[in-house]
């Protein structure tokens, strides 16, 4: 497993050992012991998560103002551009953000750590997103920040416009979200 730090180190573009052959390929999609190395700290995943969605959907940017969720996100189907932002007040890289492809092709994996908010779009007819979270769902401390805050700039793929959700159409601007104090 490959891990390398992003331009907001905290987040960890992660790549898995393909194993092909004849038949197909294996990986480890997650390996606790590695994974805890890697981080050089020790996060249990307590729910797995799965979502399907058709091309150009964006979900996000989403986070849990309490019970902050650290994600460890994969494509299994299709691609997605996966972006996380800093919401850690005290951080040097607070309101940066960080993107990458994630795909069925790339394999490639994205560890999101608690403070930041998270989404993405997809860029392929349909992508079949796959994430472990650090803490339990909690609606009631849920936030949604605006994929096209002006402030955050975040370079979404030029060519899709994005289909939302009635939650997101009405997603807070980032000068005015609940942000973290400090996130462990
Ligand atoms: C997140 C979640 C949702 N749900 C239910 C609630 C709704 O009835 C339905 C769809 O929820 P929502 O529209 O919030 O799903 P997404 O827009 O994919 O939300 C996710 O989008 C971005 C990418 C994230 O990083 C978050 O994990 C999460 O907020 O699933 C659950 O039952 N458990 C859950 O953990």
């Amino acid at each position: 497993m490959k891990v390398t730090p992003l331009e907001i180190p905290e987040i960890l573009l992660i790549e898995p050992k393909v194993f092909g052959d004849e038949r197909g390929f294996f990986l480890e999609s997650f390996n606790q012991k590695v994974f805890s190395e890697a981080l050089g700290k020790e996060y249990s995943f307590v729910q797995d998560n799965h979502s399907r969605s058709a091309k150009g959907v964006l979900r996000g940017l989403h986070y849990q103002i309490q019970k902050p969720q650290g994600k460890l996100t994969r494509v299994v189907q299709g691609s997605v551009y996966d972006v996380a932002v800093d919401l850690r007040k005290n951080s040097p890289t607070f309101g940066g953000w960080v993107g990458v492809e994630l795909s069925e092709k790339n394999q490639r994996q994205l560890w999101v750590p608690p403070g930041f908010a998270h989404g993405f779009i997809v860029l392929s007819e349909s992508a079949d997103f796959l994430y472990k979270t650090t803490e339990y769902y909690a609606p009631e401390h849920e936030r949604a920040i605006r994929w096209d805050d002006p402030t955050l700039a975040i370079d979404w793929p030029a060519a899709l416009t994005p289909i939302l959700s009635q939650k997101d159409l009405k997603a807070s601007y980032f000068k005015d979200a609940e942000v973290f104090d400090e996130c462990n």
